[in-house]
């Protein structure tokens, strides 16, 4: 059975602005008609452009905010009307604010959402142990989470959501702002829990490099309604993005002529051309040695940057 289930979801607000005297109210539909489940155990990638409708998303799966039409089930209940009950069984992490509290050292904060979750002593004592191992938290426990620097609270604020066994758990941006290694560290961290425990994971974020390392599916919103609800394979290959062929010539020369490529730029000898993905690099190659003094190549697939790029461009409504 499906642990998230919306049908038909919409949720608009009404935004009044005011020019000169005039005051004008108009409706944004930050979530419009968006239908999706998500299976048990299942990581999946949540994206979309600023505005898209991602956190109006991730506030409805929590019950904070009420849909405008359509349903939403999570965990078999309707999450606005079951708000206390459904927080045992979600965690949720807000990369840009704490859930911490301020004051208190970490293992404190710890403390009280064993009690506010009226989590087993014996159960949070073991889930703590494993959560200060695999993030590393032994050193912080005593420091007040105001001391502690991004990436130490954000391992913080993860271990919180987490301490208390959620079955899903929602992501908002977590590696915002973190350096690399703390960034591959989370994810890795992330990963295993999601394998060992079966916790589904809905991770929101611009850094596709998250994407990349933690997600099996990756579902694309824009406007408030869904582009794309697949694998990152699928994504690659739905989009043709062209690939690009970069050559070195012996020496510098004006744009190259090649026949079912484009030069794109040139760098003094290296000349940048794109081909569509459908075509083989090895007759471009033939013609270019052929015709020019290659000395060396190398075949770029597009990034996925590029491809969620078109993808946004794609599902741009004309007005
Ligand atoms: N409380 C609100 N009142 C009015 N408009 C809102 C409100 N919350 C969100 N919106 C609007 O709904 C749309 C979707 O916003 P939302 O925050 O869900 O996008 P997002 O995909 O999370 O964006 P970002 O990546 O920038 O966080 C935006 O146009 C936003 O301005």
């Amino acid at each position: 059975m499906s642990v998230i289930e919306l049908e038909n979801v919409s949720r608009a607000f009404t935004v009044s602005s005011r020019t000169g005297l005039r005051r004008t109210r108009r409706e944004v539909r930050a979530v419009d008609g968006l239908s999706f489940t998500v299976e048990p155990g299942e990581v999946v990638g949540y994206i979309g452009p600023n505005g898209a409708g991602k956190s109006t998303t991730i506030k409805m799966l929590t019950g904070i905010l009420v849909p405008t039409g359509g349903t939403i089930r999570v965990a078999g209940v309707d999450p606005s009307r079951n708000r206390m009950k459904l927080a045992k069984r979600i965690g949720v992490v807000f990369g840009q604010r704490t859930t911490l509290w301020w004051d208190l050292p970490l293992k404190d904060s710890f403390a009280v959402l064993q009690k506010m979750y009226g989590v087993p002593r014996a159960r949070h004592a073991e889930n703590l142990a494993t959560f200060v191992e695999l993030l590393n938290l032994g050193d912080l426990l005593d420091v007040p989470v105001r001391q502690l620097s991004l990436g130490q609270r954000m391992r913080g604020d993860i271990a919180a959501a987490l301490l208390h066994d959620p079955e899903i758990v929602y992501l908002d941006e977590p590696t915002i702002g973190l350096d690399i290694i703390s960034k591959a560290r989370l994810r890795e961290f992330l990963a295993e829990v999601n394998k060992e425990r079966g916790t589904t994971i809905i991770l929101t974020t611009h850094d596709l490099d998250d994407i990349e390392a933690l997600c099996s599916r990756v579902m694309v919103i824009d406007h408030g309604r869904q582009v794309y609800d697949g694998t990152l394979a699928g994504l690659r290959a739905s989009q043709s993005a062209p690939r690009t062929l970069v050559v070195d010539l012996a020496s510098s020369l004006p744009a190259i002529t090649v026949d079912g490529a484009t030069v794109t730029k040139v760098d003094g000898p290296r000349q940048h051309l794109t081909f569509p993905t459908s075509t083989s690099a090895a007759p471009l190659v033939a013609q270019i040695a052929a015709n020019y003094p290659l000395v060396d190549l190398s075949v770029a697939e597009p990034t996925i940057e590029s491809i969620i790029a078109r993808l946004y461009t794609a599902a741009t409504p004309t007005p």
